[in-house]
């Protein structure tokens, strides 16, 4: 069992409706730590039935939940910040256990989920709407923002807290109820976070959790006419598919999908810095981020020094369990993961790649996978286009900035990128030709609750964070009024 101060906080049941409960047939699924193999404990596995009458719940619940003042949703939201951030060290052993992640990563994660809260806490208080210039000299005419209604969030195993808060700290925020389906695979996170929220006075229905059978939940959440919007996390082929079950209900959606980032060090940029924000982009989380360096580009006048100089940082990095200080890689999250990285591996090397370092799984076993650099990749490999999701650095060869800047944008994806250069006019240029939501300069660190988190083309829809965030959450009224 874990070492939990508050071992309440490991929920092996679902929230529905302000009620802890197991799947109608007593089915569960069994939570695996990707570390060590060790069975933490089941969750139910529901299906729809269970999701139905969490989001009749939900419905049931909208209407109180809306009538309370901004204010007042907000107390609540900060005494659920609050239980979180004390809750920290139970929860981040938690997150470590069931996604492998080095506790001081998952310490960074719940510390990055809660901000969602606080921040969506105070934008809730901050809706205002707007009175028109009318054309006409008998009418008034007045906007108003209302909560969408009913909102279903499905979310991924990467960021197993935050990728959960980033969707219910605005929904809850803007008045909206929200049924949470966390992935499978680390639903203890989510379960700990309705326990908080049960004890931060949450009303009944406002916030459930459901786990287990992911096509059947799915298949409610984006079938139920009284869902209103869907805010999914994930790939971007469910992505696709949940769009498609989506469209009969017309519901408002948000897709937080697939990466495939570009990494651009040019000749003039600081190599030592290049090589801080490549780690910190790739190798976060074992590399399984959706914004993750997945191709790194370097000029031609500094890729041999680049490439020697980032070895040598890699080689620094100690992977084991994440629950033994000092360790700053964890497992992948599960052999399928340690099967695409081989696989991108094999196929770069059999077309010209050169192995720098790693390249195979690391002798702990089970999921754990060297920390890898391969040279002289070019875009016929399949790291070219495809998200590896791994520790896995591929560095290709660049000659001039446009034909980076062709090579980086030449993906269906667009959800983060990065480059570093002390040229003040190339920073602009660069900055503006990049197809992505996002871009960091000079770092390879850009997520914060206070900035919009999104992607272009096939990597979304909406942004989650910052202002922008809770618009996600609702809806337009004009009023026009006659007669006054
Ligand atoms: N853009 C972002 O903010 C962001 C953040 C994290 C992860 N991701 C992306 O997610 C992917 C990795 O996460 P993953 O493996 O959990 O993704 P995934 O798409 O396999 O699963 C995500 C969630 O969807 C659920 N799911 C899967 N199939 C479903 C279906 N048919 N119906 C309903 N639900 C279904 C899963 O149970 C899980 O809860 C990567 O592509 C990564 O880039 C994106
Ligand atoms: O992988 C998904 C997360 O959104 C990454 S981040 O922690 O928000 O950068």
């Amino acid at each position: 069992m874990l070492n939990l101060k508050d071992p309440a906080l490991l929920r092996q049941q679902c929230f529905i409706d302000g009620e802890w409960c197991d799947a109608d047939n007593a089915a569960t699924i069994t939570v695996t730590n990707p570390a060590t193999g060790e069975t933490l404990g089941t969750v139910p596995r529901m299906g729809a039935a269970e999701t139905a009458r969490a989001i009749a719940a939900a419905n049931a619940a909208w209407p109180a939940w809306r009538k309370k003042s901004a204010r007042e949703r907000s107390v609540i939201l900060r005494e659920w910040n609050d239980l979180i951030i004390e809750n920290a060290d139970d929860l981040a052993v938690i997150m470590t256990a069931e996604q492998g992640k080095p506790l001081l990563e998952s310490k960074g994660e719940i510390a990055y989920a809660a901000s969602f809260i606080e921040w969506f806490a105070e934008e809730g208080k901050r809706i205002e709407g707007d009175t028109l210039q009318s054309p006409w000299a008998d009418r008034r005419l007045v906007v108003t923002k209302e909560p969408i209604g009913v909102c279903a969030a499905i979310t991924p195993w990467n960021f197993p807290a935050a990728m959960i808060t980033r969707k219910a700290g605005p929904a809850l925020a803007a008045g909206c109820p929200m049924v949470v389906k966390p992935a499978e695979l680390t639903p203890f996170s989510a379960l700990a976070l309705a326990e908080l929220a049960e004890r931060a006075g949450m009303p009944k229905g406002v916030f459930s959790v459901v786990t287990g059978d992911s096509k059947a939940i799915g298949g409610e959440m984006t079938g139920n006419p009284l869902v209103r919007k869907l805010s999914f996390t994930g790939s971007t082929q469910v992505g696709r598919v949940l769009m498609e079950q989506c469209a009969p209900t017309i519901k408002k959606l948000s897709l937080e999908l697939g990466g495939n980032a570009p990494f651009i060090v040019f000749d003039d940029a600081d190599l030592d810095a290049a090589v801080e924000g490549a780690i910190a982009s790739k190798y976060r989380n074992a590399g399984q981020t959706c914004v993750c360096a997945n191709r790194l580009y370097v000029q031609d006048g500094v890729y041999e020094r680049f490439a020697e100089k980032l070895v040598a940082a890699v080689q620094k990095l100690k992977v084991g369990n994440g629950q033994d200080m000092g360790v700053t890689q964890g497992p992948l999250i599960e052999e399928k993961a340690v099967l695409k990285v081989e696989q991108h591996i094999a196929d770069a090397l059999s077309k010209g790649g050169r192995l720098l370092t790693g390249g195979k799984r690391h002798t702990l076993g089970h999921s754990f996978f060297e920390p890898t650099v391969i040279a002289d990749v070019t875009s016929a490999m399949q790291v070219a286009t495809e998200e590896t999701f791994g520790p896995l650095a591929p560095l290709f060869r660049f000659d001039t900035e446009d034909d980076v800047i062709a090579m980086a944008n030449d993906t269906e994806f667009g959800l983060a990128a990065y480059f570093y250069s002390r040229d003040i006019g190339r920073v602009w240029r660069v900055a503006d030709a990049l197809e992505s939501g996002m871009v960091g300069v000079n770092t390879g660190l850009i997520s914060t609750e206070v900035a919009p988190f999104g992607g272009v083309k096939q990597s979304g829809l909406g942004r989650e964070g910052s202002r922008y965030g809770i618009d996600d959450y609702l809806v337009i009224k004009y009023i026009c009024m006659a007669g006054l």
